[in-house]
């Protein structure tokens, strides 16, 4: 991928247990710099509701044509939810960048280690709750979790924090442990002075 847009739009790859504030973080992002960047469309076997554009929303797609790219490798991650397929391309990120715009991934630790598979040459911030106490705080309340579900991030968020120790899982790591200070940080590192990671 040695296009001029793949070395100037290098995909960011925002990654970090869940609660640990990737959401809250990201839409100031997107709200402080509107034309900068971009999530990737993803594909589904869903039907489209109406109003909704194949390619804007997602590129709605037969299960056929769905398991088809999964044998290829052509996705970064794909689940089933509720009797659909969805899932996120190499391709659609590399869409993004040729729009010129910077796509951003928020995923999970199996998203970060699938996109170092791939020629994408994405950047890595891993966002880091300041404590899982903390972490289980937030998450309870979000309000969003049953107990069992809140368990199960849990342990995720103890896999994703061992990942994140091990030298060279990421670029950078910001703690959000004060709001207004993990963003700057995170802002700083992706904005890059107005560079944005590029290449030259
Ligand atoms: N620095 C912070 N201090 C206190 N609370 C915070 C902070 N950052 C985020 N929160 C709160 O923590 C909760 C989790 O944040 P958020 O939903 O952004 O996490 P997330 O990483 O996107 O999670 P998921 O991966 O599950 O979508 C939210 O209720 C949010 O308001």
């Amino acid at each position: 991928m040695a296009t001029g847009a793949a070395q100037r739009f290098r995909p960011v790859v925002v990654s970090g247990p869940s609660g640990a504030g990737k959401s809250t973080l990201l839409k100031r992002l997107f709200a402080e710099y509107p034309d900068t960047f971009d999530l990737s469309v993803s594909h589904t076997t869903r039907a489209p509701r109406p109003g909704e554009e194949n390619g804007r929303e997602y590129y709605f797609t037969t299960k056929e044509d769905f398991l088809d790219l999964v044998s290829k490798n052509a996705f970064i991650e794909h689940a089933q939810f509720g009797g659909n397929y969805y899932g996120t391309t190499v391709q659609a990120v590399k869409d993004v960048a040729q729009k010129g715009k910077i796509c951003v991934l928020d995923i999970e630790m199996e998203g970060v280690k699938q996109v170092k598979r791939t020629d994408l040459d994405a950047r890595f911030l891993f966002l880091a709750p300041p404590s899982i106490g903390e972490l289980e705080k937030r998450l309870r309340g979000r309000a969003t979790e049953t107990e069992e579900s809140l368990t199960k991030r849990l342990a995720q968020a103890k896999n994703e924090l061992e990942y994140a120790a091990q030298p060279g899982s990421h670029d950078k790591t910001v703690v959000n442990d004060d709001v207004e200070k993990a963003y700057k940080e995170l802002r700083d590192w992706i904005v890059d002075g107005g560079n944005f990671g590029a290449r030259q």
